[in-house]
């Protein structure tokens, strides 16, 4: 699997201290980005015999928006960071002001699928303006912070106001972020597991520091928009819950936690 970027996030700024102000960008602008969901259903054939219909073929250039959300200072901006960029800064980012967006290409089973991956200003005064983008987001990617309960415990309220804001079809991940900080756990692993299956989300620990599983969360989704778009009634669904398990067991990646 490979993964190439197709721009720069989108008023971030990187500076150490600097603040991460996604105001230059306006909503109209940022909309204009987005292309309609052709990849979604088949074409109609002109035959009216019964015969099963061909399997659609993906539209590499469906762009599928998908949104980091949870409580200020979870590590959304450093964990988009460290997928684009491969990098962490630590302490570097001042709290996120309004939204913005990165663009990244995919490589799964050999089709390259565009993330327009937006990251939130986690802090409750940006809420309202937040909202009006989970309309017609494709993926969620909900943190918390496994050092922080109270980030925990507003997962509950995040998954309400998705349900609430965003479309039933989302396709949502819970990631427990910070997962190196081993000491300050605050979160245990099952207790992220429980959550999850309580929602019927999928669900990984990740790092953005270290890069555990960042990877491996933005693929998954990947992988399921991917399968959604070209989804033939009579196959069996791509299950993202055991594509991430055996991909976890692969990389040997969360023994140490
Ligand atoms: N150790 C560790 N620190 C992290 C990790 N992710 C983020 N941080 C730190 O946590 C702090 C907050 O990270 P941000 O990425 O700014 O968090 P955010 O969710 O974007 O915050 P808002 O913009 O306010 O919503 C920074 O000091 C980061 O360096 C991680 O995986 N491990």
């Amino acid at each position: 699997m490979t993964i190439s970027n197709s721009g720069a996030i989108a008023g971030i700024s990187l500076g150490i201290g600097g603040e991460k102000d996604m105001k230059q960008f306006s909503s109209v602008e940022l909309e204009s980005e987005i292309q309609p969901d052709s990849a979604y259903g088949c074409k109609e054939t002109e035959s009216h015999e019964a015969k099963t219909p061909p399997a659609p073929t993906y539209d590499e250039e469906s762009v599928h928006k998908t949104i980091l959300v949870g409580d200020s200072g979870v590590g959304k901006t450093s964990l988009l960071v460290q997928f684009d960029q491969g990098k962490f800064i630590p302490g570097s980012f001042s709290a996120t002001v309004g939204i913005g967006f990165t663009n990244k290409v995919v490589t799964v089973d050999d089709v390259k699928v565009k993330l327009q991956i937006w990251d939130t200003a986690g802090q409750e005064r940006f809420r309202s303006v937040t909202h009006a983008y989970y309309r017609d987001a494709h993926a969620l990617l909900l943190l918390y912070d496994i050092t922080s309960r109270s980030s925990f415990d507003n997962i509950r309220a995040w998954l309400t106001e998705i349900h609430e804001y965003a479309q039933s079809d989302v396709v949502i991940m819970l990631l427990g972020n910070k997962a190196d900080m081993s000491s300050g756990r605050a979160i245990r692993r099952d207790e992220g597991e429980r959550l999850a299956r309580e929602y019927s989300v999928p669900f990984m620990e990740t790092s953005a520091m270290t890069g555990v599983n960042v990877e491996l969360a933005f693929t998954a989704v990947a992988k399921e928009l991917k399968h959604r778009a070209v989804q033939h009634p009579n196959e069996p669904k791509f299950q993202i819950h055991e594509y991430i398990e055996a991909q976890k067991e692969k990389s040997g990646c969360c023994s140490s936690f």
